[in-house]
């Protein structure tokens, strides 16, 4: 990563989803201008889905050519198509199902009674082929170059479904893992791991409400990747916290507001 990450705190929750929507747009207008198209991580969570639906609110929402744009996802609940905890669900009654997008270009993770059946592996072995597929040759990356990698941020300082001293955090080589034993519920999911998320230019965390305070206050303070998974969550050009005043209210003062000096 270039430089640590930068914070942006906004008065509460619904201005962070309104400010992070617009941020967001404006990014995928100025990636499909520069490279013809736009590639974008989605998180799960209720801060994710409240920024896809204020991007689904925008006036300016059809400045996207949602015909150009590639989405992923950081992780999702091991659960049957359809099921309303998946996070593809949730994303698609948020947004995805009100704008144009290219279906062939909607790469949801699979489903738990999809082609590889409950075997959460082998859907993840399946998920890093196309995701390995999709990258340019002449990146040498087993993943795309992604615009934008969104991730919210778990009380525990989860990221995706990589938690504190799970065995995913530890992952080096794999791009995408089946997660078995999650202190989350469901307990069974596919997740990106730290190297495919870092394979991004931009990540950003979205991290809003009181319960997020100590997580980032943790993650921000030089904790390890190992406890604090939200601390190895960085891109390869920018790394942004999006935060409302609650979520930052024990950063450090060091941290937060920015010195004037
Ligand atoms: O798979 C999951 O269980 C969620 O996607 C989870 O990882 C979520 O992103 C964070 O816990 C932040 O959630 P909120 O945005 O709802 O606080």
């Amino acid at each position: 990563m270039t430089g640590s990450p930068q914070l942006v705190v906004h008065r509460d929750k619904e201005l962070m989803a309104q400010a992070a929507a617009a941020r967001l747009l404006t990014k995928i207008v100025d990636a499909q201008a520069a490279r013809g198209s736009a590639s974008v991580v989605l998180t799960g969570g209720r801060n994710g889905n409240g920024l896809l639906a204020a991007l689904a609110a925008s006036p300016a929402r059809d400045a996207i050519d949602w015909s150009r744009l590639d989405l992923w996802w950081g992780d999702e609940r091991f659960l049957p198509e359809g099921d309303p905890d998946r996070n593809v669900t949730q994303a698609r009654e948020a947004l995805l199902d009100a704008v144009p997008l290219d279906p062939a270009r909607v790469h949801a993770m699979p489903a738990s009674d999809g082609a590889y059946g409950n075997d959460a592996d082998a859907a993840a072995e399946a998920y890093a082929a196309e995701l390995a597929a999709a990258a340019r040759p002449e990146n040498h990356a087993q993943v795309p170059s992604f615009d934008v990698l969104l991730l919210g941020v778990g009380p525990d300082t989860h990221v995706a479904s990589l938690f504190p001293e799970h065995p995913g955090v530890r992952e080096t080589e794999r791009m995408v893992i089946g997660v078995h034993g999650a202190p989350k519920p469901p307990p069974t999911r596919i997740s990106l791991t730290l190297p495919a998320i870092r394979a991004a230019r931009e990540v950003w965390l979205l991290a809003a409400g009181e319960d997020k305070a100590k997580a980032a206050a943790i993650a921000l303070s030089g904790t390890g990747e190992l406890q604090a998974p939200a601390a190895g969550a960085y891109g390869r050009s920018r790394t942004l916290w999006l935060l409302d005043s609650a979520a930052a209210s024990q950063l450090p003062r060091a941290l937060y507001p920015p010195s004037l000096a």
